[in-house]
């Protein structure tokens, strides 16, 4: 039996986010997720999905002849085989990001992968699930995501910010707007009036296909 994955679906857009955002990527997305945030774009991926073999995976991916390749979720550490499918896809040269929520050991992730980290915002109902022992493992090469629901999360964002010193550890730290949950002009005049060391993120491909899978 070869190593298999759960996989809801695999498909080449431009990257909405993070600091690839607006390149060409191919999204490979697990089936599963231990939490249930409030805003979840993604619950389609929560299950379901096809058994696929490491191997049919990454002709798939070589398909596409991208530069660039985001495995997100569901949550992509909730399956063990990921991290053999990270480390085969840097392997064959790709820039490898995983979108991971955080709440699972980051540890064991290859090096030459940029690790998204969402810290969960209270907003998200599972803040509880935070691993903080993961924000000591990250490096420049990672980054740091608060998907921000309201002034209450921001506020919150911005303490662990100054108490971890985020934008020393991490090479982005991302402020997302909760996509109908906040008004992005208004998270984007706060982090200007406090003048801090972070990015607004929005969600580029909402804008370009509003939500609709495989996008
Ligand atoms: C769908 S999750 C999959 C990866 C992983 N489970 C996680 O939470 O990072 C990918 C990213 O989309 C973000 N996201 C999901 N729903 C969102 C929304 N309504 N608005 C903004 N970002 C959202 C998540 O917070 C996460 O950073
Ligand atoms: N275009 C596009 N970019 C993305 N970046 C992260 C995504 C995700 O769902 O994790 C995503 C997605 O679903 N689509
Ligand atoms: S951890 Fe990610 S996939 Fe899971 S519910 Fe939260 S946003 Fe959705
Ligand atoms: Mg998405």
């Amino acid at each position: 039996m070869q190593d298999t994955l759960r996989i809801t679906e695999v498909f080449y857009s431009l990257q909405g986010e993070t600091r690839t955002a607006g390149l060409p990527t191919v999204f490979v997305r697990l089936t599963g997720c231990p939490l249930r945030c409030q805003y979840c774009d993604s619950a389609y991926a929560f299950s379901g999905g096809t058994l696929r073999t490491l191997d049919d995976l990454l002709e798939q991916v070589a398909g596409f002849r991208p530069r660039y390749v985001c495995v997100t979720g569901g949550e992509p550490l909730a399956q063990p085989n990921v991290i053999p499918l990270l480390k085969q896809l840097c392997d064959a040269g790709y820039e490898v990001s995983l979108e991971t929520s955080g709440a699972l050991d980051i540890s064991p992730v290859d090096p030459r992968v940029s690790r998204v980290l969402d810290l969960k915002t209270p907003g998200s109902k599972e803040a509880h699930r935070n691993r903080y022992e993961n924000v000591e493992l990250l490096t420049p090469n990672d980054q740091v995501k608060f998907v921000i629901c309201s002034r209450e999360d921001y506020d919150w964002a911005v303490s662990k910010l100054i108490q971890y010193g985020l934008d020393r550890r991490a090479g982005e730290v991302l402020f997302s707007p909760s996509h109908h949950d906040l008004n992005a002009r208004e998270l984007a005049d706060w982090v200007v009036a406090d003048n801090l060391p972070v990015r607004l993120q929005l969600q580029l491909h909402k804008y370009l296909w509003n939500d609709e899978p495989g996008r």
